[in-house]
């Protein structure tokens, strides 16, 4: 579970978050939605710790990741406890971020082997079990150069898996994909979603949003305009940003 609250961060004296809030509860899978330069990526980075936010407080599982301070910026948890406590969010990027000289097989068990400690005969088998899961494990010994881009994001989604994450957060993973390729990536997305995966996805995949997450949130300009389950969203949207967004999108 996800709490974050009232979360601002700007760069370079530019606003680009101005007070968001969500709760991401455990298993739920929540869609984040909205016009390109909303700060949907942005919103997603703050809650690992892979941008530092100003203002506003995150808790993961309980534990507080930043507390917002009477004055000042938000104060963040100690380096061991920040990286602990962001170990339980498996993170999956558009652009894969595959280690382009590691196999397959070598992508997934790295982290699992140097971060967790894991002896390398179980992390191999975690591994197999995993690539199996996502339909590669005959590309194990490959290197991702001779991937597609869809099978590069399913091996960057078993390498994200291979940590036991409590949350999975996707950063828009199908938006540097063809249409082709974004299907079987979904199909991996839903699959998850399926098993109670608990998952916050930044996406312009309508589809997904609709059918697959439970939540949907609108974010217009660095704050979020609505948010409402699934199906509410897209048959009544309360808003008028919302209704000419997905005007454009549908
Ligand atoms: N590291 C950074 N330094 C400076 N500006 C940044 C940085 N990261 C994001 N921004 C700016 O913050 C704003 C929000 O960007 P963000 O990527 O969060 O939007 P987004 O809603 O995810 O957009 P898209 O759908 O196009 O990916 C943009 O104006 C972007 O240029």
């Amino acid at each position: 579970m996800i709490e974050a609250t009232g979360i601002t961060k700007a760069f370079n004296g530019v606003q680009v978050l101005r007070g968001v809030s969500l709760t991401l509860r455990k298993g739920e899978v929540v869609a984040v939605i909205g016009p390109s330069g909303s700060g949907k990526s942005t919103f997603l980075r703050c809650l690992n710790h892979l941008e530092i936010i100003d203002g506003g407080s995150i808790v993961v599982e309980g534990e507080a990741l930043a507390t917002a301070q009477a004055e000042g910026p938000s104060r963040y948890a100690s380096d061991a406890d920040v990286r602990r406590i962001c170990r339980k969010m498996g993170m999956v990027f558009q652009s894969f971020n595959l280690f382009p000289h590691m196999t397959v097989l070598e992508n997934v068990i790295e982290a699992p082997i140097t971060v967790k400690r894991l002896p390398r005969a179980t992390a191999i088998a975690k591994a197999d079990a995993l690539l199996d899961k996502v339909g590669l494990l005959a590309k194990r010994d490959n290197y991702p150069g001779r991937l597609s881009g869809g099978q590069k994001q399913r091996v960057a989604i078993a390498r994200a898996l291979a940590m036991e994450p409590d949350i999975m957060l996707f950063d828009e993973p199908t938006s540097a994909l063809d249409p082709e390729l974004t299907v079987e990536v979904l199909r991996t997305m839903r699959q998850l979603a399926e098993e109670h995966m608990t998952m916050l996805v930044v996406t312009h995949e309508m589809g997904f949003a609709r059918e697959v997450a439970h939540r949907v949130i609108f974010m217009d300009d660095g704050r979020v305009v609505e948010s409402a389950d699934s199906a509410r969203f897209f048959s009544a949207p309360q808003h008028e940003r919302t209704r000419t967004f997905l005007g454009q999108m549908l």
